[in-house]
């Protein structure tokens, strides 16, 4: 936290109807055709919830509630070090338009594993399923 070599990328685990949403990243981004929990890097000064809101609204055309925090992974991309930050966020309004990715999926919990996921996702999404197996 504070290093001047960290980029900080927050992401929304987006819960509608029991499903989740999962994106595909195009072919001209940084790790091309993998899928993701949709979100992008935080502005200077930014709070973490006003990225997620934001970066939701210009990718997805979503408007969404983050509502749970979870726990970030650092992640060596290259010679630059991700801090991926994930919250759980629930749908408010608007339906999807893809601005950027290649593609997008509502999955089922029980099939979240099944994607070719970005590295740094794969802690996410255990303790997401972790979690959400525990409130079941
Ligand atoms: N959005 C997002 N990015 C992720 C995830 N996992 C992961 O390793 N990344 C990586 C991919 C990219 O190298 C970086 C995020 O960059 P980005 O290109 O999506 O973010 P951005 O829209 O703010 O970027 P930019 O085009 O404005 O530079 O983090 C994830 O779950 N969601």
């Amino acid at each position: 936290m504070g290093d001047v070599h960290s980029i900080k990328v927050v992401c929304a685990i987006l819960e509608q109807h029991n499903r989740v949403l999962v994106t595909q990243r195009n072919q001209n981004m940084a790790q091309p055709l993998l899928w993701e929990f949709p979100g992008g890097k935080l502005e200077p000064d930014e709070e973490e919830e006003q990225a997620l809101i934001r970066e939701i609204k210009e990718e997805l055309q979503l408007d969404i509630l983050p509502v749970k925090r979870l726990t970030p992974v650092s992640y060596a991309l290259g010679d630059k070090l991700l801090e991926l930050i994930p919250y759980i966020c629930h749908y408010k309004a608007g339906a999807i338009q893809l601005v950027e990715h290649k593609a997008y999926q509502w999955a089922e919990r029980s099939r979240l594993r099944n994607y070719n996921w970005c590295p740094a996702d794969l802690p996410v999404l255990e303790e997401y399923l972790q979690l959400t197996q525990l409130s079941l």
